[in-house]
Formats: structure tokens, C-alpha cells, sequence
């Protein structure tokens, strides 16, 4: 049904001029094909963009405006290993961007936490979009007492099973509670809520952004600081990918930038991509906007520890809001030359 889509087709050069064809910047040929993973929380993230993009850009006001093409990931398909033993970058967009380097989809929404820090050639972030929370919350299993702000671990009992596949979540928690055992726990949020209250697990931790995307922010029973716990880069921002030579596309959604979270994912991706660990090391990225008497700035927090929690690292930086790229390398750099060596290589 859909044929050669009209985006594969060249402009033709030998339109008269004299004729006038209007071409209006704004009116990208339709339907767009979006591509998204077929989580809940992917399904729900790219639906609330496209209403956003259908607010924001009139002409798109169309039920036939949007095709959605769900394709699942290696990340999705492998749900009984932890993620940091199946190696590699991108696990959760891969296959999303090789559907889009081939003209099988025109854009891709992701959760930016998702999305490997060097994007495969012919494919640029088009637009961040504002941040929910991006701090973690702690979800209680019948076995915890109530939650105390002022001390955020107590209420887990000694030796609790805290269920995560996030290294970043369990060095920080050993760190400070070496007595708490970690197993592993993947699958989509409601199944991890589901496993916490079925007592599989003592607690578990999930980004508060996708609980509250979901509906679901009431089964977080105490928001950690970032101090605390220091969220992954990119926790709580929605991204949008785009071939980098689709023009008019990246025009219409650079428009919908959220100007502050692409400062602050810049600062957090460069922190990134300048450690370059395996996705078995844990790091953590955290960065926002100021502002004061002293002016606006941009304030970032790297973090980076050995898996047991035997090792934490942890060092704030500030800078002008535009400068996050510099900044973050400058951090990342700092960061690695006072780690142990054998953190990045994985020894
Ligand atoms: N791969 C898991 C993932 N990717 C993005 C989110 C949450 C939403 C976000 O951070 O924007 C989650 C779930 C979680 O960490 O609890």
C-alpha cells in the first residue's frame, strides 16, 4: 500500500519557475512513518509526541497524518539475561535505524537514557524533548518498612533481594548498604512493579519518568536525590531521530526543541561518550540548568563506580549553558584519570 514514499524521491529540477508550485517548508509529504519500540512506555512516549507534533504543526491534523511501525529490538527480545552481558551499544535502537537508514520509517522516538552515544551514520537527534523527573524511586515490597526521606535505604531490611539490571542503581545502593543482594529483574515496568509486590524482590528502583508516564507514579514509594543516586545521562527525556538528510523533517522538529533539555543531553552525552565504558560500567550522568543571582549556568554531575560498590566516584562541574559538550568531556576526563584503570577496561 504505501509504495515508494514520496520522501525517496528527488525534487524535480526542471519544474519552471514561472509556475509557481508552491513548496511549503512545513508540509513534509504524509503520511509520516514513525518507528517505536512496542513497550507501554515507548507506545505511550511516542503517542504523546505525536499529539504534541500535531498541536505544534497544524497541516498535521490529520488521523491519516502518522503511520506507527512498532519494531522490536534486540533489547526487547532478549528479556533473560541482564542487557550488560549481551554487550554492544544501541541494544534498544538498532534495529529502529536501520529501518530508518532504509527509508522504512521517516522518524524514531526513543527514551534519549536508550540511545547509544554515537548514532550510526545518516542519523541525527532531532529534537529533545522536555524532561520529566529524571530522578529514581525506590518501590517497596511488602517486606520494607515505611520509607524516612531523611535515611532513603533504611526501611529495606538487612540482607534485602533488590531487584535491578542496572549496574549505575547497584553500585550506588552497595556503596552505602553492602548487605543488600541484587537479582536481576528486566522485562517493562509494570512487570517489574508487579514482581516487587509478588515479594520476588524485597524493592526495586525505576526511573520516576516512566512511572509517571505510565500513570503508574503512586508505586513510588520515596524519590531518591540525585545526589544519592545519581540518574543515568538522558533519564527522563524523550528523543527524536531523524536521517540527517531529510531537511524538511529536521526543520519541522528542531522547531519543537525543548532548548533546555538538549543543554542538558548534551552536557550528559559528552560525559558519556568521553568515559566510553562498556555498558557494564557503571556511570552516571546528571546535569541543570541554574539559575540565580549569580546568573544561569549549567551544573553536571558524573559518577562513576565499580559494579560491588567498593568504588565511587563523583564530581560536579559548572559552566555556561551552552557549553555542555566541553564541559561533560572535561568531567568525563576528570573522572576516568581518578578511576582505577581496570574500571574501563572491564579486567
Ligand atoms: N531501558 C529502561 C528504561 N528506559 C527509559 C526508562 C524510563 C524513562 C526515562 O528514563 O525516560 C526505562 C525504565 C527505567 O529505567 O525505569
Amino acid at each position: 500500500m504505501l509504495g515508494p514514499h514520496p520522501a525517496a524521491a528527488t525534487q524535480p529540477d526542471q519544474a519552471p519557475a514561472a509556475t509557481h508550485v508552491p513548496v511549503a517548508p512545513h508540509r513534509p509529504p504524509l503520511p509520516l512513518r514513525v518507528g517505536t519500540r512496542g513497550s507501554p512506555l515507548a507506545l505511550t512516549q511516542t503517542r504523546a509526541f505525536l499529539r504534541m507534533l500535531t498541536h505544534f504543526c497544524p497541516v498535521l491534523r490529520d488521523l491519516e497524518a502518522f503511520e506507527e511501525h512498532v519494531i522490536t529490538t534486540t533489547g526487547d527480545a532478549v528479556q533473560d539475561r541482564r542487557l550488560a552481558e549481551i554487550g554492544g551499544k544501541g541494544l534498544f535502537s538498532k534495529e529502529i535505524h536501520e529501518a530508518l537508514a532504509q527509508g522504512r520509517v521517516d522518524f524514531a522516538v526513543h527514551s534519549l537514557k536508550d540511545l547509544e552515544t554515537v548514532l550510526p551514520p545518516g542519523v541525527v537527534l532531532a529534537c529533545t524533548l522536555r524532561r520529566e523527573d529524571a530522578r529514581d524511586a525506590l518501590i517497596l515490597g511488602p517486606d520494607c518498612g515505611a520509607p524516612d526521606p531523611a535515611d532513603p535505604y533504611g526501611c529495606l531490611p538487612a540482607g534485602a533481594l533488590l531487584g535491578t539490571s542496572s549496574v549505575r542503581r547497584q553500585a550506588q545502593i552497595l556503596a552505602l548498604r553492602p548487605d543488600i543482594r541484587i537479582t536481576t529483574l528486566r522485562g517493562n515496568v509494570q512487570t517489574r512493579l508487579d514482581k516487587v509486590a509478588s515479594n520476588q524482590c524485597t524493592a526495586s528502583l525505576l526511573a520516576l519518568a516512566g512511572l509517571r508516564r505510565l500513570g503508574l507514579d503512586q508505586r513510588a514509594s520515596l524519590v531518591l536525590d540525585p545526589e544519592i543516586m545519581v540518574p543515568a545521562a538522558g533519564q527522563g527525556i524523550v528523543a527524536v531521530t531523524v536521517r540527517e538528510n531529510d531537511l524538511a523533517l529536521r526543520e519541522l522538529l528542531a522547531a519543537i526543541e525543548d532548548r533546555t533539555a538538549r543543554a542538558v543531553s548534551t552536557a550528559e552525552r559528552a560525559l558519556l561518550a568521553e568515559l566510553d565504558g562498556s555498558c557494564r560500567t557503571p556511570i552516571g550522568g546528571h546535569a541543570r540548568v541554574i539559575r540565580d543571582e549569580s546568573g544561569t549556568r549549567l551544573r553536571l554531575t558524573g559518577l562513576v563506580a565499580r559494579e560491588d560498590g567498593s568504588f565511587l566516584l563523583r564530581r560536579t562541574v559548572e559552566g555556561a549553558v551552552d557549553d555542555g559538550e566541553r564541559l561533560g568531556r572535561a568531567l568525563g576526563a576528570e573522572l576516568r584519570a581518578e578511576s582505577p584503570a581496570d574500571i574501563f577496561t572491564g579486567d
